[in-house]
């Protein structure tokens, strides 16, 4: 049995592993494990890993946010806390907070790609939480690995030698022993009061269907111990401390956790924003005067409308947001009402990927089929008379007199293959982009730093810019406040009507190309009528292009000769269905499917074709 109280704050070592998306963080994660005997190497494949796949069926989710593995060096013995970090711009604020839990980073680079955007903006984030940095070389073992070639460039960037750079191989276990070592003499230990009240920083908190909220800290003064009753700093609400205890890399539930430890605690409540990343835990009873820094609530910065395909799924769509709101402090919504899709609701999400993960989470999870609308960001809309107005909706974009419009900003940093430098310039001025600096890391790989708006990244930046660098470049962004643009709503009417999810907030210049696209779009994706359709753009009263849907009468029977009247029957009644799944705009036929490809940027309805 585990005694955490046990481990003096000298033998411990609080670590992250940092790196851009499959640099191979997860796989050198593994072998740590293996290698400081916390999961042995037959388990490794064989149990370990089923055991995760039977927590994913059954939705548990104590997941190995943080791993407690025992290390020897010359005879003394170690505890090394891995504490796991979410690797997406989104989770920027979680990231930092996990990374606040530590006071050392292993910077894992691949020895075969070199430097990428998520790489810089983890490094960053590492050296402002000033952690030690650990520069490391994974997989080796792959015979395009250039380890001299990149060893120089990590060294210049980081501002060491580039012998000081690790070469392993998370795939093969090669120098990960010696990386192990190293972390033991480089990092340093946790200082804190023990003896003071206690405070713990919540660095992660995840929902269990069959335990509540799961809740990681770490102990930065005193100890926190079962059955006490604990408060959280930025609620003040109280629980009791139902069961607390390490992961090695099951949960154990100890005796409690002193200073520099790192674990889970467990009080029975039901909602992670009962729970909060960044908020600081004390004992209710002696409470700590001041809570930790840098407590940050979750602020949406992407907003999209989620509709169910089928408007008698309405219900269980909220059901499901409910569900996964548990477990997701950021994601915020409220019911919305479109003449075109119906029933939805109005969403809130960290970036694109959230809105992404949240997505699929409704369609796998909860078997929805859900349409979604052109993602947009937040506007502070002041009026000539001087009231405010926060848009989050196009939609909603105020009528009248407007004195100025003010839109999200993010600093971007792109790198990719100098070669490549014309071409993203082109992309980001296209993009109302400004430059802010750039510096080649090596003679052929640039770092470029633009601010952009954030619309406009969100849109197809990241798209447009994989395809104009065939797929070497690497981007990452982060808030940068927010300026005043010229920006206008556009939207789209059928027969005179306007259709709602189609309204969007663009930059005057951009109103004209947007108007004639999605016209042009509709055109071809609106079956004909038995009347003529006109679909216009508008600015305000002005419309600003024009397209006109012909009119037909299709005859479902017009290659039906014959006298199969079965068949004849079967095409109707084929048909009647089909009209019953349309949304009417005005007196305009709409098949849904035509609402999705328009809304899918490509236009090419990659979501259409799902039944
Ligand atoms: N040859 C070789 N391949 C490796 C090594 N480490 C990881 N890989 C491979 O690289 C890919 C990405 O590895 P992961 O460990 O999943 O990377 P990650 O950084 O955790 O990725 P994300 O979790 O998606 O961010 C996988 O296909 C691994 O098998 C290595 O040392 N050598």
């Amino acid at each position: 049995m585990l005694q955490p109280h046990a481990t003096p704050p000298e033998a411990i070592r609080n670590f992250c592993i940092i790196a851009h998306i499959d640099h191979g963080k997860s796989t050198l994660a593994d072998r740590m494990l293996q290698i400081t005997g916390v999961v042995d190497e037959r388990a490794m494949r064989a149990q370990y890993l089923d055991r995760m796949d039977i927590e994913r069926e059954r939705g548990i989710t104590i997941k190995s946010q943080a791993v407690r593995m025992p290390w020897e060096v010359d005879g003394g013995s170690h505890v090394l806390n891995m504490i796991d970090t979410p690797g997406h711009v989104d989770f920027t604020y979680e990231v930092s907070r996990s990374l606040a839990a530590c006071e050392g980073a292993v910077l894992l680079v691949d020895a075969a790609q070199g430097i990428e955007a998520q790489t810089l903006a983890n490094l960053y984030l590492a050296m402002e939480n000033d952690l030690t940095i650990i520069p490391v070389l994974n997989k080796i073992d792959l015979p395009a690995a250039q380890p001299e070639k990149y060893a120089e460039e990590l060294a210049g960037l980081i501002g060491c030698e580039p012998e000081d750079c690790f070469q392993v191989s998370g795939k093969t276990g090669v120098g990960v022993e010696p990386l192990l070592d190293a972390i033991v003499a480089q990092i340093p230990s946790p200082t804190g009061n023990a003896d003071g009240p206690a405070r713990a920083m919540i660095f992660d908190s995840v929902y269990d269907t069959y335990r509540g909220v799961v809740t990681y800290v770490r102990v930065v003064d005193g100890n926190l111990n079962p059955r006490e009753r604990i408060a959280m700093m930025s609620t003040k609400a109280t629980h009791e401390l139902l069961e607390i205890g390490v992961i090695s890399p099951e949960p154990l539930p100890g005796r409690g956790l002193g200073v520099g430890e790192v674990g889970y605690l467990i009080t029975g409540v039901k909602d992670v924003r009962q729970s909060k990343v960044g908020d600081t835990v004390t004992n209710a009873a002696k409470p700590a005067a001041d809570a930790l820094g840098g407590y940050r609530d979750p602020k949406p910065m992407v907003f999209s409308g989620l509709f169910p395909l089928d408007g008698s799924d309405y219900p269980d769509l909220r059901d499901a947001l409910d569900k996964l709101k548990l477990n997701d402090a950021a994601l915020v919504y409220e019911p919305e009402t479109s003449v075109a899709l119906g029933f939805g609701f109005r969403c809130g999400f960290l970036g694109l990927l959230h809105l992404e993960i949240v997505r699929e989470r409704l369609e796998r999870e909860f078997d929805l089929e859900l349409i979604s609308t052109q993602p947009n960001v937040v506007y502070d809309v002041t009026m000539d008379d001087g009231t405010q107005v926060t848009v989050t909706n196009p939609s909603e974009f105020p009528g009248g007199k407007i004195a100025e419009v003010r839109e999200p900003k993010v600093r971007t940093t792109i790198l990719a293959p100098s070669e490549f430098i014309g071409a993203i310039m082109e992309l980001c001025q296209g993009k109302r982009g400004t430059l802010l600096g750039m510096d080649y890391l090596s003679e052929d790989r640039v770092e470029m730093r633009y601010t952009l708006p954030l619309a406009e990244v969100v849109f197809d930046f990241f798209d447009q810019l994989k395809s104009r660098t065939r797929g070497y470049a690497s981007l990452d962004y982060e808030p940068d406040g927010d300026q005043a643009a010229d920006l206008v709503k556009v939207d789209i009417l059928l027969q005179g009507e306007t259709v709602d999810a189609f309204s969007a907030i663009v930059h005057k210049d951009k109103a004209y190309g947007y108007g004639l696209m999605m016209a042009g779009k509709l055109k071809e994706l609106i079956p004909r009528q038995q009347f003529e359709v006109p679909i216009q753009a508008a600015v305000g009263a002005r419309v600003i292009a024009r397209e006109n849907i012909r009119a037909i009468r299709k005859d479902v029977l017009a290659k039906c000769y014959g006298g199969d009247i079965s068949r004849k029957r079967k095409l109707l009644e084929k048909q009647k269905a089909g009209k019953k799944r349309m949304k009417n705009i005005g007196s305009v036929e709409v098949p849904p499917e035509a609402f999705i490809a328009a809304l899918t940027s490509d236009g090419a309805g990659a979501q259409a074709t799902k039944k």
